[in-house]
């Protein structure tokens, strides 16, 4: 039954029935209403006048190496596996089971830390999961065989999972509304600071080719331990988990603590009020079909699944993987210099990381990931045509080697290199003269090390033929600068919105009750496209070829965007206890009421029962149902 409600001044609110006419206050709601903006206020004011932020700011540091440790772990295999897989012989198999395999636990711990969370509450899961890492990371640097590395890299993959979901949890309810953005994206920040700060590790002990992975792999204990530390000795559990369980003792100390005043009753208060609320109308069963059955959580799960899924379809791993043979396409050929250019990606991914943290609270969550996800699906349109234009002037095979060693491989039936370097199984060797191409050949690669052929000129290193080039996974072309162009871009775009915003806005959207559960689905289905993405690359590229691939991708983000541009609401500014509401009406529109509208009414409205539905041009109008 639709109704108008108009929102007088600043504080109230009269509601008309529209079929009557007739007008009603409603003064318990108004009073509730008042406390809260009050409460808003008095948190935004106590924190800009006495300096509490230091305070949420160490809790923040000190979560965020969860970040670092996610980002460092997941960053630092590429590196490892480069020494690795010489040292103990990897096959092709296990190379990819020792990179998957961590995601694929990390996934499956994302979902169950939404229980852990639940129950034991956050700073034990963040406590757990930083001993995970230490226990994962000692094993990792003392393994004998590629068995303990797995069964190490399985174990890190653990606390990846766990951390990835409850430090967001922990900083937003943590923080006061208008830090709560910036906050969380910190978190963002560190994952993208430590694949970079993985990526220089990697640089510094590739010339270390005996044991220089143990370092590589090991060093995430001291993060670890400064974590689990820091927790231990001095950071208090969440506030509001506290309540939650009923420890309202405990709860109002910690937020005095965190806000540093002793006026926090007012946020108290109202944090109270609406957790009670909140859990009246959650009911009772498991958590997940409490979320199903009710409307507003089960349009934030979906809106929070949905974001996860469209930043990992968007293809940052792969682009980031794929980014050290972009550049060698663009020219460079020597190995090291190619591990030292991957940590110059690594570091504009983080640079970037940085602008979202910057403006996040500036232009809000949804402008920053609609900018965002339209530069994505440019960029990736930029890299397709770049690699289509490549393809297309791809050199034709000119040369066939005397002697094969594998006379039967299907190498040499190839005639032009795009098909060669499509075959996982197969490299370009050619002679180059200025931008001329010669004796050229398509050869089988040599399977313990992708960096020369199986034999003949290229093999060894290409010491046989100093001056024979060998391309494997690309193809020697003129049009290199369109990749490397729509790769900065990417990374441009990508990192400010679609890295960050995901995880912020799954920290923020849940009601109290469904906050650890959400995180938990959202998380889950963050690290199980990943793994997707990842597994299925290089399959779809030999199907579609690499420019099919990235259109593919593009594709996928131009429904990222119709899905944001429909679902995602503002969620700057506002208690995490108003923000439910955003969810309260029809899947769709609440695009249409994000932003400051939201923030100017949602005051006004907020009353428990009342959800708005379309706000009229004319300030102060609403027209809103009753459910
Ligand atoms: O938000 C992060 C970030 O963008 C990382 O760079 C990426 O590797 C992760 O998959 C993603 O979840």
């Amino acid at each position: 039954c639709y109704m108008s409600a108009v929102v007088k001044d600043g504080y109230e609110l009269h509601i008309m029935d529209q079929v009557t006419g007739s007008a009603r206050r409603v003064e318990d709601e108004r009073r509730l209403i008042r406390a809260r903006a009050t409460a808003a206020q008095s948190v935004g004011s106590s924190h800009s006048q006495d300096g509490s932020s230091r305070f949420v700011y160490v809790l923040s540091f000190f979560s965020a190496l969860g970040g670092f440790l996610f980002g460092y772990d997941t960053g630092v295999v590429s590196g490892a596996m480069l020494l690795l897989k010489k040292e103990m012989n990897l096959s092709a198999f296990w190379q990819e089971l020792l990179v998957s395999s961590t995601v694929g636990a990390a996934a499956l711990s994302a979902l169950a830390g939404g229980y852990l969370n639940g129950l034991y509450g956050r700073r034990k899961c963040i406590m757990l999961a930083s001993f995970i890492f230490t226990v994962g990371g000692i094993i990792l640097s003392v393994a004998p065989n590629k068995a303990v590395l797995l069964f190490g890299r399985l174990i890190v993959g653990l606390g990846i999972g766990v951390a990835s979901m409850t430090v967001p949890v922990y900083i937003a309810e943590v923080s006061p509304p208008q830090l709560r953005g910036q906050l969380v994206t910190i978190n963002t920040l560190f994952i993208t600071g430590g694949q970079f700060i993985a990526s220089v590790v990697d640089g510094a002990f590739s010339y270390m080719e005996h044991n220089g992975w143990r370092y590589m792999l090991g060093l995430s204990v001291v993060p670890a331990v400064l974590q689990f530390l820091g927790f231990f000795f001095f950071l208090p559990e969440s506030p509001r988990w506290l309540l939650q369980k009923g420890d309202t003792q405990q709860a109002r100390e910690v937020l005095t603590q965190i806000r540093a005043t002793e006026s926090v009753n007012e946020e108290y208060d109202s944090i109270k009020s609406i957790i009670e609320e909140e859990e009246k109308e959650a009911g009772g069963g498991p958590v997940l079909c409490r979320i199903l059955a009710c409307a507003p959580a089960r349009r934030a799960l979906i809106v929070g699944c949905g974001l996860q899924m469209f930043q990992q379809l968007s293809g940052i791993n792969t682009v980031m993987y794929y980014s050290a043979t972009i550049l060698q396409m663009a020219g460079v050929r020597d190995d090291k210099t190619a591990i030292w250019l991957s940590a110059a990606t690594a570091f504009t991914n983080f640079l970037f990381t940085l602008v979202g943290v910057w403006l996040v609270e500036r232009v809000g969550r949804r402008k920053l990931t609609l900018g965002s996800i339209v530069g994505t699906g440019v960029s990736l349109s930029v890299l397709a045509v770049g690699f289509l234009l490549s393809a297309q002037t791809s050199p034709p095979v000119t040369f066939q080697p005397s002697d094969p060693t594998s006379p039967n491989s299907t190498c040499t039936h190839y005639g032009f290199c795009e098909q060669c370097m499509l075959d996982p199984n197969c490299g370009f060797c050619y002679y180059e003269n200025g931008s001329t191409i010669s004796g050229s050949s398509c050869e089988p690669v040599d399977p313990a090390n992708t960096e020369q052929a199986a034999s003949g000129r290229c093999s060894n290193g290409t010491q046989e033929d100093p001056s024979a080039l060998w391309a494997y996974n690309y193809c020697p072309t003129s049009y290199s600068w369109v990749v490397l162009l729509g790769l900065i871009l990417y990374l441009a775009f990508f990192a400010p919105g679609m890295g960050p915003m995901p995880w912020t806005v799954n920290s923020e959207i849940y009601p109290l009750w469904a906050r650890s559960t959400g995180n938990a689905c959202s998380a889950g289905v963050n690290w199980i496209f990943n793994v997707l993405v990842s597994l299925t690359f290089l399959h779809v590229a030999e199907y579609l070829t690499y420019y099919g691939a990235f259109f593919l991708y593009t594709g996928l983000a131009v429904l990222g965007f119709l899905f944001v541009l429909g679902c995602l609401p503002e969620t700057k500014g506002l208690m995490l206890e108003d923000i439910e509401t955003l969810f309260s009406r029809r899947l769709c529109t609440c695009g249409a009421l994000g932003g400051e509208h939201a923030h100017y009414i949602r005051p006004h409205l907020d009353l428990g029962k009342l959800h708005y539905g379309t706000l009229e041009p004319e300030e102060g109008i609403a027209y809103i149902s009753l459910q």
